[in-house]
């Protein structure tokens, strides 16, 4: 993770960034260390990453490298405003023993477009992330990667509008993702959790789980109510400073998937 000291909405490079939007800093860190508390409080070690001034959206750190199995693999941002992030996570990760870390090829923004459900990679693309990259991603950490193609620019990236569950299956809102898309994760996840247009359009899918706990916005009522009926326990957490920017819990949270023993 990495606090939002330096936040604010300086550019626009998404649907929900609207430039100069008034921006409480402070209310920010307050709800960011409230996130942070939140993961300690459940078990989850927490690392922490040095902001960088000049970089206000280097508090969503999930989008800097995509790490598997202890194999970290380096972010190429889609816009430049973002390029300078992937050098500090890649110096974090190799300072960590993940090293070396280099970014691909074509674009990808870590885990905003890639995430792991069981073997499989399921990996975005539409808006940010270069289907070369999926190729590259396969490539170097030997998991089979599933494309999945976004057409709502709201769900710009693949955390918008999906996470996995467990190991083996997801929640999702369907009107992110393409017709084949769609068929796709109906195939692979016949019991998956669909949300509804109203909870995605408060990031809802934007939510971390570790199997039994979710984390996610507290805005997102509905499904906290679907996850609770399904045994899961919803922790909701507040981030509405960072939603100015077009993220939420998960968008902070970079996850560290380590080698297997
Ligand atoms: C949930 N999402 C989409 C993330 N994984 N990251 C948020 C990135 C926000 C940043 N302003 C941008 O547009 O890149």
């Amino acid at each position: 993770m990495c606090a939002p000291v330096h936040f604010e909405v300086a550019y626009a490079i998404n649907a929900w960034m609207t430039p100069g939007a008034v921006v409480d800093t402070a209310l920010a860190v307050q709800q960011w260390e409230t996130l942070r508390a939140t993961y300690e409080g459940l078990g989850h070690e927490v690392e922490l990453l040095d902001p960088v001034p000049g970089l206000p959206d280097m508090v969503f750190a999930a989008n800097g490298a995509f790490v598997v199995d202890g194999v970290a693999v380096g972010a190429r941002f889609a816009h430049p405003e973002r390029a300078a992030e992937a050098p500090a996570h890649a110096a974090w990760l190799e300072a960590h023993g993940f090293g070396p870390v280099t970014p691909t090829v074509g674009t990808h923004e870590g885990e905003g477009d890639l995430t792991v459900v069981g073997d499989l990679v399921l990996a975005g693309t539409g808006f940010r992330t270069d289907r070369r990259a999926h190729a590259e991603i396969q490539e170097r950490t030997g998991r089979p990667v599933v494309g999945l193609e976004l057409v709502d620019p709201r769900f710009y990236h693949l955390d918008t509008a999906l996470f996995p569950l467990d190991d083996t299956t997801v929640a999702y809102y369907p009107g992110a993702f393409s017709d084949g898309s769609r068929r796709v994760l109906e195939r692979l996840y016949p019991d998956a959790v669909v949300a509804s247009e109203a909870d995605a359009l408060v990031l809802g899918l934007n939510a971390v789980s570790d199997g039994r706990h979710v984390v996610l916005p507290v805005a997102a009522t509905g499904l906290a109510e679907q996850l609770r009926e399904r045994g899961f326990v919803p922790v909701p957490v507040d981030l509405s400073e960072l939603l100015k920017g077009g993220g939420g819990p998960k968008c902070c949270t970079s996850e560290l998937r380590p080698r297997p023993l």
